[in-house]
């Protein structure tokens, strides 16, 4: 854990955590804790969908998804929009049938409804130059990142770069280091991020506002991984962050 890098509402430290970190924190959450990863997903998605709905513009919402975490937040909100009658689309990097995991479940769910699931990155009805404009939800990848952003994601990081409108990232701007803050490649410039359960230390070093959205992880599973962790929600569930 690193030195002071956010703050809360209240005025109070709020812990930032690397990649590493989160990850053996969703270990412990999910192992140890049995507070496994579709209900962390439905919260993530959840916050998300509150984030989108408070910055919400005239005009379509694009939801730009890949095949891990990240992307299944992001189908998990299309479903809260699409629900409230907003003209939401999706747009994933590979073919439906190359998602997998609990991201396939968020999914199935949206192919039984009259969401419009579309590919990127050549041969769909997507095209990948055309301007995306109203909101454009950035659920690529979040602390998965591995390498300057490749193929149909460094597509759709690209335009998620060219959107005229807001852009809102899920957890970490897709392409960023969510540990140091770099960009090895093509990385997304949100107006705003929607941050999981606690800030990643890469997020201190990106411009966009930051929001801290409650996936509802016990104070244990920080103590057992050796997160120092004050609950920075107070009756929230979602709140801004500043950099200190
Ligand atoms: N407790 C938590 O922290 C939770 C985290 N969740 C989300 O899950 C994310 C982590 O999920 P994952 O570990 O599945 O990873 P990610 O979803 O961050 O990234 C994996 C995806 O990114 C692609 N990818 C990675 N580097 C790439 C590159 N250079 N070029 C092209 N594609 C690339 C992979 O192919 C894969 O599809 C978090 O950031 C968060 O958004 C949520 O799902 C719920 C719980
Ligand atoms: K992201």
């Amino acid at each position: 854990m690193d030195e002071m890098l956010f703050v809360g509402p209240t005025g109070r430290r709020v812990p930032a955590v690397t990649a590493e970190e989160m990850r053996a924190v969703d270990r412990v959450a999910v192992e140890e804790v049995g507070l496994d990863l579709p209900r962390m997903m439905e919260h993530a998605g959840r916050g998300l969908a509150e984030a989108v709905l408070d910055r919400r513009e005239n005009g379509p919402v694009t939801i730009l998804a890949s095949n891990g975490g990240n992307g299944g937040g992001g189908l998990a909100c299309a479903r809260h929009l699409a629900n409230r009658d907003l003209p939401v689309r999706i747009v994933l990097d590979r073919d439906p049938a190359d998602i997998d995991g609990v991201t396939a479940e968020q999914l199935r769910i949206l192919k039984a409804t009259d969401v419009p699931i579309e590919t990127g990155g050549g041969g769909s009805s997507f095209d990948v130059d055309a301007p995306l404009d109203g909101v454009v939800v950035d659920a690529l990848i979040g602390y998965g990142l591995s390498g300057a952003p490749r193929g149909p994601v460094a597509e759709l990081v690209d335009a998620a770069s060219d959107a005229a409108g807001t852009v809102v990232s899920l957890d970490v701007p897709s392409g960023v280091d969510a540990t140091t803050g770099e960009a090895p490649g093509a990385a997304v410039d949100p107006d705003l991020i929607a941050t999981l359960a606690l800030p990643k230390t890469g997020l201190a070093a990106v411009s966009g506002d930051l929001l801290l959205v409650d996936l509802s992880i016990p104070a244990t599973v920080y103590d057992r991984v050796g997160v120092e962790y004050e609950a920075p929600f107070g009756d929230e569930f979602a709140v801004p962050l500043s950099r200190a």
